[in-house]
């Protein structure tokens, strides 16, 4: 994470177990002197305590603000909360550590009450103000408004947003956010996290890269390595049409689309695969066309006339249509074959 270019890496809940506590000290003496390290924390004084023992630069204090999570999780009145944000906001700040505050569940918390735990938590003495969209129920244009509301009384702190996927929409509400003034996003490695995951870095760095025009540090040509890193070392697969990072995201089979592709990459790629250091793969199909078949011959040695290269597509179409999976050698061979019989 820190040679792809991340800002703070939030490296775990250090107060949850021993190990979560010992790998967010590893991480952080690892890497602590080249970017910030960050702990998650819940406003209690013992897991305040707990996570600056293991050393981070800063703590990311979180407590429920929407009414569901007060009445039946946290079974504590708004006024506690706003008690427990100014008091845990404060411990935290006395011992010297750049403090971020999340309301958690702030997109279906009151707005009024969301501000008010804002401003408390500013005068408690936060660094940075994080929204948290916990189950995922925001659309960009009420991200948009959301956000620009907190930006107007955060008097010039970080605005961070933190957007989980439950209807698909995590990074268009990451987007949303920064048009709107947050200056920073959570984001995990292909996305992952509770439930339907959170907001892909790759995807919020790209889109805010090549969509909004924003200067992003992450370098892109990593994340296609990065991610297939993760998917390593937690042995969960990067599904195929995963934009970005997916082995199809720079895909083509359609004979339409490969034929643009070969005259000029940017008819069907909105992004160069070397951008996000993946790859362009050209597959053959029931839908390929004579412009790409060519060209993979070609490739494979093979020069053909058009009419020659019909027969092979027709003999590629077929093989496609019986369900085959039709690679380039198959391509080759029956080119071969169809070269034998002239
Ligand atoms: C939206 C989010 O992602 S929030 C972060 C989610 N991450 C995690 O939960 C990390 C892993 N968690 C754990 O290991 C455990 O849940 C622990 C160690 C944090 C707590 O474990 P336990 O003491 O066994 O409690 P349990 O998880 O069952 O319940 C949570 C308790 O924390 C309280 N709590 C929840 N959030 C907060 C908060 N932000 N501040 C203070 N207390 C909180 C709950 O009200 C409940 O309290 P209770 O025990 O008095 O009823
Ligand atoms: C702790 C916060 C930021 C969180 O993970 C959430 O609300 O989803």
């Amino acid at each position: 994470m820190r040679d792809l270019g991340v800002d703070v890496i939030e490296a775990g809940f250090p107060s949850s177990s021993t190990a979560e506590f010992e790998a967010t000290k590893k991480i952080n003496n690892l890497v602590g002197k080249d970017v910030e390290v960050t702990g998650l924390s819940r406003m209690v004084k013992e897991d305040i305590d707990r996570t600056l023992e293991s050393g981070v630069e800063s703590i990311h204090l979180f407590i429920a603000t929407s009414d569901i999570h007060l009445k039946y999780k946290l079974k504590m009145t708004r006024e506690q909360v706003e008690d427990r944000i100014y008091t845990m906001i404060k411990y935290a700040k006395d011992r010297g550590v750049t403090v971020e505050f999340s309301p958690e569940d702030a997109t279906r918390t009151d707005r009024e009450f969301l501000l008010h735990a804002v401003r408390t938590a500013i005068s408690a003495g936060a660094d940075r103000i994080n929204i948290p969209d916990t189950v995922g129920v925001m659309d960009p244009f009420r991200m948009r408004e959301l956000i620009s509301d907190v930006v107007a009384v955060s008097k010039g702190r970080i605005v961070s947003v933190h957007c989980h996927n439950d209807f698909g929409l995590a990074t268009a509400n990451s987007v949303a956010g920064v048009v709107a003034g947050a200056s920073q996003v959570h984001v995990t490695v292909n996305g992952i996290g509770e439930r339907a995951g959170n907001a892909s870095l790759e995807e919020v760095v790209m889109a805010l890269k090549k969509l909004g025009g924003f200067e992003v540090n992450v370098k892109t040509w990593m994340l296609y390595d990065t991610s297939r890193m993760l998917s390593e070392m937690t042995g969960m697969p990067v599904p195929f049409f995963k934009p970005i990072v997916g082995d199809n995201a720079f895909g083509h089979e359609a004979g339409i689309h490969v034929h643009g592709v070969l005259e000029n990459p940017e008819t069907y790629e909105p992004m160069t695969p070397e951008e996000v250091g993946n790859f362009r793969r050209i597959a053959l199909g029931k839908h390929s066309g004579i412009h790409g078949l060519k060209t993979m011959l070609r490739e494979g040695g093979i020069e053909l006339p058009d009419d020659k290269v019909r027969i092979v597509l027709e003999r590629v179409k077929e093989m496609a249509g019986e369900g085959k999976r039709v690679t380039p050698q198959d391509a080759v061979k029956v080119a071969k074959e169809v070269m034998g019989s002239r």
